[in-house]
C-alpha cells in the first residue's frame, strides 16, 4: 500500500476528527445536554466578570467533560457494536466508562463552585 504524504495524512485526520466533534454535537444527547450545561456557565461567566483565571479553569472544566463523555460514547458505541446483546461484562465496562465521566463531573462541580461560591457570599 502507499505511504500517504504526511501533510495530506494530518489533513485527513483533521478532517475525520471535525466530522467526529459534529457528529457528536448533533447526534448525542449526553454532549448536548453537556454543551448546554457549559453554555450556562459561559452565561455566568460573564454575567459576574471572572477573571482571566478562573475562564482558564472553567474552559478546562467543560473540556475535560466534554472529551471525556466523548470517549464514553466512543466506549458505548463499541460495546453495542461488538455485543449488543445483554451481557454482564458489557453493562460493567459501560458503567466503568460512565464512572470517568463522574470523575470528570465532580472534578468541574468543584471548579465551578470555587469560582462562583465567592460571587455569591
Ligand atoms: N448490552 C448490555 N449489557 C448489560 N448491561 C447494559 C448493556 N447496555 C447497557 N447496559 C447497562 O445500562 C447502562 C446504560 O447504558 P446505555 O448504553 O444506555 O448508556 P447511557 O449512559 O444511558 O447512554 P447515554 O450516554 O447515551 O445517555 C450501562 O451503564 C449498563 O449498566
Amino acid at each position: 500500500m502507499k505511504k500517504e504524504n504526511f501533510i495530506v495524512g494530518r489533513i485527513k485526520s483533521i478532517k475525520y476528527a471535525f466530522a467526529g466533534f459534529f457528529l457528536l454535537i448533533r447526534t448525542e444527547h449526553a454532549i448536548i445536554s453537556q454543551l448546554i450545561i457549559a453554555g450556562v456557565f459561559t452565561g455566568m461567566g460573564f454575567y459576574f466578570g471572572i477573571s482571566r483565571e478562573e475562564w482558564i479553569w472553567q474552559i478546562l472544566a467543560i473540556g475535560l467533560v466534554l472529551g471525556t463523555e466523548s470517549l464514553n460514547t466512543a466506549i458505548e458505541k463499541i460495546c453495542d457494536f461488538i455485543h449488543p446483546e445483554y451481557h454482564q461484562n458489557i453493562g460493567t465496562i459501560k458503567d466503568v466508562a460512565s464512572g470517568a465521566v463522574t470523575f470528570a463531573a465532580l472534578t468541574a462541580l468543584a471548579v465551578g463552585a470555587l469560582i462562583y461560591i465567592p460571587y455569591f457570599l
